[in-house]
């Protein structure tokens, strides 16, 4: 990001009222690729933090609040006309804070954050609301319709894997509803967001409509935050853990959630799937963006016919995903965003190990003579033999690793697959249309995938069961949390 006043090289600042502003305080971010510093953060201040809440309160009451629909839908559209002027910059910077590769980036993170403001300028511009006409006690008529509002001041709380994918898939609705908000990004991925500040003033977006406040959670800008008492509606993706602790934050001040938490999904395979599509579909589910995904599988159960099969198959295209820089083309793996969470996954390798696991590939950490040795890679790992009951199988690992075990019969898969805390995502492969329909009936997840995965249509609802989030975004859902409808009942008799 060399270069791009006023933010300088290598030194991220907070954005409040359209200013790029320091911290007090700064936090360095280190490259997952090779543990060194890449950034230098402002951290935001408590006050820093009161100063964005009332910016996105006074830009509520500028020209941004009396602006209509059509209106905000064509500052949407600037503002993805400039993401995708800053294609590159974008790119270099998500590569920078999270090792992607490069390929990764340009085909799937970086066009996402453009296709969310283009989508949201659509529904928003053509989402209709109801209508009622209501007979009188009298007899009479009465005409009711609603009209959307904004709620106000929205709290955007993000994590670090699909950085600007996630961040833009809040902010699109949100400001397509005409609230002005205030982002964190995660402490370990500063540097698309603040770009996205820059596309902001640049697209024209009024002064104070977009803040960005880096830091982190508890004690930090996160916290600060979600306890803020001129925030109307808090929208976080991030661990169920760390939902619950905002949960409470934003007990307090009876704001209005919208979690997208974590996973423990499942894949199905069947015996009469299609198995080269079923083994491609689940190396590109478990291990994709170093399985890092709320939406990869961590647990697959394979029809015992073609379990063998199968899981060999797995296994090997899983050893041999290539290992390169990010800014190799053919590379298809990345390092996990910090040593701290390769701790995290390297002690689920281990206790698989120690619930008795077999190990069919992977397993450790890889070792590349140069830099890459201070980065935080593991090994895509496949594990088989242990049962439903192991923590292996019910606690989300969130790297690249998949456990494969047998199933004999529909029903028992349904039941392996829903036997978690978690309900976000699951993925079938069958040619049986009846099995397809029936499953997507029967598992308990917000989204259910057949003979395909991630494949995704930004109308539909998104979200999880049980401990995988509160609530549905996408299409008309975004509109539903990122606005209060008014009913106005006219008496016309
Ligand atoms: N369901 C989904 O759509 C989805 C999408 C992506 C990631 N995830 C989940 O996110 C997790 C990985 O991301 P992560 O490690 O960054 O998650 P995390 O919960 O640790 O952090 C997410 C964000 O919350 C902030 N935060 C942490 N504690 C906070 C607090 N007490 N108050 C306010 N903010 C706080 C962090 O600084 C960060 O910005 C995984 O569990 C994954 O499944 C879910
Ligand atoms: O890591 C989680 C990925 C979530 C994906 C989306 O929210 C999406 O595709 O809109």
């Amino acid at each position: 990001m060399a270069g791009h006043a006023p933010n300088g090289p290598h030194r991220l600042r907070n954005f409040v009222a359209g200013e790029f502003v320091d911290g007090g305080t700064t936090f360095a971010k280190a490259s997952p690729v090779t543990g060194e510093q890449v950034f230098e953060v402002d951290e935001a201040s408590r006050s820093t933090v009161d100063d964005a809440v009332a910016a996105a309160r006074a830009a509520l009451r500028g020209p941004w609040g009396r602006m209509g629909e059509r209106e905000r839908a064509e500052v949407l559209r600037r503002v993805a006309d400039e993401l995708e002027h800053r294609f590159d910059d974008l790119v270099t910077a998500e590569v920078a804070d999270t090792g992607k590769s490069i390929a990764q980036a340009r085909t799937l993170d970086i066009p996402r954050g453009a296709a969310n403001f283009r989508a949201f300028a659509e529904i928003v511009a053509t989402a209709p609301t109801e209508s009622f006409t209501t007979v009188t006690p009298t007899g009479g008529r009465a005409l009711n319709y609603a009209l959307r509002k904004p709620v106000g001041v929205v709290a955007v709380i993000v994590p670090w894997n699909l950085p600007l994918l996630l961040l833009t898939w809040k902010v699109a609705p949100a400001l397509a509803c005409g609230n002005a908000v205030v982002v964190k990004p995660s402490e370990e991925t500063p540097a698309s967001a603040t770009l996205l500040a820059e596309v902001m003033a640049a697209a024209g977006v009024p002064a104070g409509v977009f803040n960005l406040v880096h830091g982190f959670g508890p004690d930090s800008a996160g916290e600060h935050l979600t306890r803020h008492p001129g925030v109307d509606a808090i929208t976080f993706t991030g661990e169920s853990a760390t939902g619950g602790a905002i949960m409470r934050a934003a007990a307090d001040g009876v704001k209005a959630v919208s979690f997208e938490l974590g996973g423990k999904n499942a894949g199905l395979v069947f015996a009469d799937a299609d198995l080269d599509a079923a083994v491609a579909g689940s190396v590109r589910s478990s291990f994709t963006n170093g399985g890092q995904v709320c939406l990869c599988t961590e647990r697959i159960y394979v029809q015992r016919p073609v379990f063998e099969e199968f899981t060999a198959r797995l296994a090997k295209r899983a050893g041999e995903l290539a290992y390169g820089w990010p800014t190799d083309e053919a590379t298809a793996t990345m390092p996990l965003i910090s040593h701290q969470h390769r701790a995290k996954v390297l002690g689920a390798y281990q206790l698989a190990r120690s619930e008795g696991a077999e190990v069919l590939t992977g397993g450790g950490t890889p070792t590349f003579g140069d830099a890459r040795d201070g980065g935080s890679y593991v090994q895509p790992t496949v594990l088989t033999g242990l049962g439903p009951d192991a923590r292996t199988n019910r606690e989300e690992i969130f790297g690249p690793v998949v456990h494969v075990a047998p199933f004999d019969t529909e029903d028992e898969a349904y039941a392996l697959a829903n036997g978690t805390e978690y309900g976000l995502a699951a993925t079938v492969w069958t040619r049986d249309v009846r099995v397809a329909h029936r499953a997507g009936a029967r598992l308990d997840a917000g989204i259910v995938w057949v003979n395909t995965w991630f494949l995704r249509d930004l109308r539909t609802p998104f979200g999880g069961v049980k401990a995988s989030g509160i609530g549905r975004e996408g299409g008309v859902h975004s509109l539903n949390f990122y606005s209060e409808l008014t009913n106005v009942c006219v008496d016309l008799s």
